[in-house]
């Protein structure tokens, strides 16, 4: 899994680099420029007219080795130089005084500068203003900088990190607003979270041959999943294994008008290798699961249209609640016996989560190291509003470490809490999966590895990737408009074996 560094553990990284490669800084800034130039050729035609816009820091070197890069490559070039306060670092002077062609470099030292230069002709915009040097909100003639490059139609990439963002703390005041960051060497803690999609676009980790020993030493609480990671925690099967050695689950979810959850649920459930599930349903649905997921054994409610009567745990391997069952009282009061009779972790999903906001009581009744998978919205009822990304990323850690459990934050890079601060972001998935029942079928998976052994923690990783994975292979068919919750479980096979 890839760290997530604070700017400052970067910058020291950057030095240790220096000092113990050895490399000189300049050549390292060589290095990341070159970098972005590979990636910037393999996916922009030489025909578009790019214009870049460099800081007079190391961002903005960074941003004048691209420049002369990209002319030996061709391609038609513009420089702006953006002049403030902070005077030139060594590393833009002597790329300054590299770039032979001076007549491409414009500056622009004032409002009236600024005014006449003419951003329009770039069919393509480098921001080089600030990278992970931003100590304060961007103001003045940078800002108004910034609002001009947000202004055009160009198509705006980000050096290392879209100017004005903070890459580790909420950041305030104008930011440019990239579709791709491409940055260097490690992903950015601020690039996760969803309220910055906006600054950051689509998003890219180039490598610049950091110090491996120094990431490997350097102490973080942040990081992010790649398919490696999962590849690593995957059980391969025993052929002399039988439905016995897989896992036996229950899955209480449903009710009358609500069946599809339990379905999608139970059909996730197996598909993602569960040995022997029972689905405990209101009498009414009985027909509707035995029809819908005939691999499912049925346990039926005393009810015949809500979860009322709590079935037995004996001899389950683990449980998953919550899916459709509705928030009726008596519902409330069954699944308070299922929480005061578990001895083992649950999963915890949708209605099931309302109930706990519903009645916090609840939360101290919790076996440790459930797993709670609440998309925003149901967080929000758990632990009240927040001011930022930020904010909520430390609320879910704190409610982690309340409830002894494992938080699930559904969205884009859904992010895995536990109780020790860690957080785990997951890498793969993709805006078609923001469709109903999609959270549905990652209970059913998360549950389904636990009954087969998975430790918690394990459990939720490899189901959220999983996840992602199978519907990143989903949508190359079904495409993002049409993919459904089913097409996922369908390509959960596929994308185990891909992660074989
Ligand atoms: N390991 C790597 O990732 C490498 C990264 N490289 C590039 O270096 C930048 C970071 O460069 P740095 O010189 O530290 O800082 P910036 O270029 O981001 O910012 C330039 C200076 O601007 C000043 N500053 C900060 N905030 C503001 C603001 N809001 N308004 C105006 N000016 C601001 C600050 O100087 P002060 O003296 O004024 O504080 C900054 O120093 C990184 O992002 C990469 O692009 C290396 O090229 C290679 C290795
Ligand atoms: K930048």
């Amino acid at each position: 899994m890839l760290k997530i560094l604070t700017a400052e553990q970067i910058r020291a990284l950057d030095a240790h680099t220096i000092m113990n490669e050895p490399i000189t800084s300049v050549d390292l800034m060589e290095r990341a420029g070159q970098a972005f130039v590979s990636w910037f050729c393999r996916h922009v035609d030489v025909v578009q007219t790019v214009g870049i816009i460099c800081g007079t820091g190391n961002n903005g070197g960074d941003g004048l080795v691209i420049a002369r890069l990209l002319l030996t490559y061709n391609y038609k070039v513009k420089v702006w130089i953006v002049r403030g306060e902070s005077k030139e670092s060594t590393d833009f002077t002597a790329n300054l005084n590299r770039i032979a062609t001076k007549h491409l470099v414009n500056e622009i030292s004032n409002e009236q500068e600024l005014s006449s230069s003419d951003f329009t002709d770039c069919h393509v915009l480098i921001d080089a203003l600030f990278g992970t040097g931003l100590s304060r909100k961007v103001v003045g003639l940078q800002e108004a900088v910034i609002k001009k490059m947000n202004d055009t139609t160009a198509y705006k990439i980000a050096v290392d990190v879209p100017s004005g963002l903070q890459i580790d703390k909420p950041s305030i005041g104008t930011i440019f607003k990239a579709d791709f960051t491409l940055t260097f060497q490690l992903p950015k803690l601020a690039f996760l979270l969803p309220e910055n999609f906006q600054y950051v676009g689509n998003w890219q980790v180039v490598r610049i041959g950091l110090d491996k020993k120094f990431i490997e030493t350097s102490d973080t609480k942040h990081f992010l999943l790649e398919k490696k990671d999962v590849k690593a925690i995957l059980k391969p099967r025993n052929k002399f294994d039988h439905k016995g050695n897989n896992g036996k689950a229950l899955l209480i979810a449903g009710s009358y008008g609500k069946m599809g959850a339990a379905i999608l649920a139970a059909r996730a459930a197996m598909r993602t290798g569960l040995g022997l599930l029972t689905t405990h349903v209101p009498s009414a649905c009985l027909t509707i699961i035995q029809n819908s997921a005939p691999e499912s054994m049925a346990s039926v409610d005393g009810h015949e249209h809500y979860f009322t009567t709590t079935p037995s745990c004996e001899d389950i391997d683990a449980v998953g609640v919550g899916p459709g069952i509705g928030l009726h009282n008596e519902t409330k009061r069954a699944f308070e016996k299922l929480l005061q009779q578990s001895k083992k972790p649950l999963v915890v999903d949708a209605d099931a989560i309302t109930l706990l906001a519903n009645h916090p009581s609840l939360l101290l009744l919790l076996p440790p190291q459930s797993i709670l998978t609440p998309h925003p919205g149901e967080f929000r009822r758990l632990v009240g509003d927040w001011a930022n990304d930020f904010d909520r990323l430390e609320k879910q850690k704190n409610f982690s470490k309340q409830i002894g459990g494992i938080v699930v934050l559904k969205g884009a890079h859904t992010s895995i809490t536990s109780p020790n601060g860690k957080v785990y972001f997951n890498s793969s998935g993709n805006p078609g999966m923001a469709t109903a029942g999609s959270g549905d079928v990652l209970t059913g998976m998360i549950m389904s590895l636990l009954a087969q052994g998975y430790k918690p923690l394990d459990a939720a990783i490899v189901g959220v990737f999983l996840h992602g994975w199978a519907g990143d292979l989903a949508v190359r068919k079904m495409g993002e408009i049409s993919l459904i919750a089913s097409d996922i479980i369908d390509f959960i096979p596929p994308a185990y074996h891909d992660l074989r």
